[in-house]
């Protein structure tokens, strides 16, 4: 009697994890954990870092989680590290702790500096988040020079060329080692899509080529699955919300900042797709603004295979309707200057 109890208690714990094992893929992880590899978030005390921190932390692909901030990051980290998966939670704070919450990392996500308020554009945040971005990438080029770089910080159409910069003038840039986190547009691209086509959205996919501001903002739906007969008009309306995206969620934030939750979402995606590259899975492919000889800009986002050595193959930007071609020629100017701002700052400072 008790052990037939016993069976049937042990059956319904394996029903019940193998069912918590299919939710985690469902929401896009792993569930398999893989060697050990250290995840490194600078900035993580902040509106994204703190969700971010959460999300890998429930991320079995993660063997060690390191929250680094200038301050409050050891509240987040004995939060967070209560939380029963696999990683090892350290939270570091101050610039004197960098070396330690760096050291070994093989992916390093940025989300460090400030957000928009209403009425100001991302290069607006220019000034303040340039140095902060450099000195981050002057630390990570000392104590991890090998890491996946993973950049959330604003202007990113900026951040990523100072990033570039910063690594040559230290002798470690890998081209392939260094992204600009694009996902969120994506995200949105696929969540506005799917509403107009009425298409079940964790089946959509659409890819978002260019940078990350405004018209530099290119989503390709021409290129979405699955397809929909959408009008001119739907589709001028769907990406204008993609490009105004970050906009929509400052006003609505009022002054108490800009995405920080479904930016958390769109890069624990990103550093989940790095860490699944570097592990050696095969056909990961996601968007990101790189070393790109796409177009004939330096950097560029478009989709981008990920592999153990971080970018494997960038990939091309495939047929393009009449109104993308058109959109494409008209964010050229625009992150040619934002690129070219950041590679200035990054050699006069
Ligand atoms: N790429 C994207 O799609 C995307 C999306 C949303 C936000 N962002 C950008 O991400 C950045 C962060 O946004 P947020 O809402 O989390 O801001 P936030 O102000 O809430 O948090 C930023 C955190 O960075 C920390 N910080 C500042 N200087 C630092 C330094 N030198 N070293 C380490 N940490 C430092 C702050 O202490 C703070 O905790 C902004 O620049 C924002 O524009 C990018
Ligand atoms: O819009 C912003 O300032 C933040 C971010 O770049 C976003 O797209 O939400």
């Amino acid at each position: 009697m008790r052990s037939s109890m016993l069976r049937s208690v042990k059956s319904a714990i394996a029903r019940s994890s193998s069912a918590a094992g299919a939710q985690i893929q469902r929401r896009g992880y792993s569930v398999h954990s893989g060697p050990e590899r250290k995840v490194a978030v600078l900035g993580a005390a902040g509106g994204i870092g703190q969700p971010l921190a959460l999300l890998m932390k429930l991320n079995p692909l993660v063997s060690h989680l390191s929250l680094y901030d200038i301050a409050a990051t050891p509240g987040v980290a004995a939060d967070v590290s209560h939380i029963n998966t696999r990683s090892e939670v350290k939270g570091y704070a101050g610039e004197e702790n960098i070396r330690e919450a760096l050291e070994g990392a093989d992916v390093v996500i940025i989300p460090a500096g400030v957000p928009r308020k209403p009425g100001m554009t991302r290069d607006d945040l220019f000034n303040i988040n340039a140095g902060i971005v450099k000195s981050l990438c002057t630390a990570i080029a000392k104590y991890c020079p090998h890491a996946l770089v993973n950049m959330i910080s604003n202007p990113v159409n900026s951040t990523v060329p100072i990033a570039s910069e910063v690594f040559k003038k230290a002798g470690t840039y890998d081209e392939k080692r260094l992204f600009g986190v694009t996902t969120l547009d994506v995200v949105r691209a696929k969540t506005f899509y799917a509403g107009k086509a009425k298409a079940p959205v964790a089946e959509v996919n659409v890819p978002v080529v260019g940078g990350h501001a405004g018209i530099t903002i290119l989503p390709l739906f021409s290129q979405a699955t699955p397809q929909a007969n959408l009008s001119a008009e739907d589709i001028t309306a769907l990406t204008k919300r993609t490009q105004d995206g970050g906009t929509e969620v400052v006003e609505a934030k009022a002054g108490k900042g800009s995405a920080t939750l479904s930016m958390a979402y769109a890069g624990a995606l990103f550093a989940d797709a790095c860490l699944k590259g570097l592990n050696g899975v095969p056909d990961v492919v996601e968007c990101s603004f790189v070393q790109s000889n796409v177009t004939e800009l330096p950097f560029f986002a478009s989709k981008v295979r990920l592999g153990k050595n971080g970018v494997e193959e960038v990939l091309g930007l495939g047929s393009l309707s009449d109104y993308e071609k058109e959109g494409l020629e008209k964010l050229k100017p625009e992150l040619k200057a934002s690129i070219e701002k950041g590679i200035k700052f990054a050699n006069a400072n």
